[in-house]
């Protein structure tokens, strides 16, 4: 017979999702999924405009499963004070098939392939690399960049075509993050061996969990909040996938970060929004390279001479 699993989820605010992953991890002793599907979107005001996030735990359906089930409502009660206004609803179960579970959260959160050597893997999925490989180890946190979406694809793919096509040669390359949400791309640039790896972003929860992210592959980024014009030094690679009108915005100042010969990967970039960027681009002397896409999005790579 089908082993079954009961699937306990839990709609929450922001402030609790944390606390509440790892009472509930603790409970289960099984990983749990934290839905961060609308965590990988632009938007102008990032994450903050999400209400709330779906929390889900797997229980063994035994005779403790009414225990624990009451357990992580006593645990939403005692925590309702850091839903704010949001009236905590109880926590639903579903009773599921293994094999749904392993085809459902599972899926959407193994270990994936990008470019020729990047794997992005959730911390808890075993996985055995290739020796070729560069595992980039990721929590969903509450930072935009998981690997999912098509624009952290096509700059991590930029990057790696850049430093493997060994136009990097003869230094060590210094590469800076512009809006590095999870850290996804400055990690990345730190296993292919840049040093020194700057990462910024506006958003100062998004440096925290970069900081973990970047503890956790044991790689060294130097993260802040430093607005970009504070920032003294030159790179070899400049990488921004912010939104097409912050490019424009900041197109002089990411310019002037890239050292001679350097380049710039720019996305965040909707395929209608192409020409305004290039337009926008078009007085910093930077020379666009290539452009690559996928689904709606682009991807804009300019050198320096
Ligand atoms: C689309 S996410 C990109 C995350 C990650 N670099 C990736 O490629 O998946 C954009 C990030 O840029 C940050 N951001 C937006 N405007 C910014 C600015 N002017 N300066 C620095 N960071 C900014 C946001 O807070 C967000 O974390």
């Amino acid at each position: 017979m089908d082993k079954t699993w009961a699937e306990v989820t839990c709609e929450t605010p922001a402030p609790l999702v944390d606390l509440l992953a790892d009472f509930l991890v603790e409970l289960s002793g099984n990983g749990v999924s934290i839905d961060n599907q609308n965590l990988d979107t632009f938007s102008l005001d990032g994450i903050a405009e999400s209400p709330t996030t779906t929390v889900r735990a797997y229980f063994a359906v035994d005779d403790q499963l009414d225990e624990n089930v009451a357990a992580v409502q006593r645990f939403l009660n005692d925590h309702r004070h850091l839903a704010g206004e949001f009236e905590l609803p109880p926590p639903m179960v579903a009773i599921i098939k293994e094999e749904d579970w392993a085809t459902g959260w599972r899926q959407h959160f193994s270990p994936s392939r990008i470019g020729r050597h990047f794997v992005i893997k959730p911390t808890w999925e075993p996985f055995s690399p290739l020796a070729d490989d560069l595992v980039i180890e990721l929590d969903p946190g509450m930072a935009f960049g998981t690997g999912t979406h098509p624009t952290t694809k096509l700059c991590l793919e930029a990057l790696e075509s850049i430093f493997l096509s060994q136009r990097t040669a003869g230094e060590t390359p210094a590469v800076l993050d512009v809006g590095t949400g999870s850290g996804i791309l400055a990690i990345a640039a730190a296993k292919l061996g840049a040093a020194p790896v700057i990462g910024t972003d506006i958003d100062p929860d998004a440096i925290a969990v970069a900081r973990e992210n970047c503890t956790l592959n044991d790689v060294t980024v130097a993260l802040s909040t430093t607005p970009l014009q504070e920032i003294a030094e030159h790179f070899t690679v400049v990488l921004a996938n912010i939104l097409a009108e912050d490019l424009v915005r900041m197109a002089t100042e990411l310019a002037a970060k890239v050292a001679p010969g350097g380049f710039l990967v720019l996305s965040g970039i909707l395929l209608e929004r192409e020409r305004f960027v290039m337009d926008g681009f078009s007085t910093t002397g930077l020379s666009l390279r290539a452009t690559t896409r996928e689904g709606e999005w682009s991807c804009l790579i300019y050198q320096a001479e």
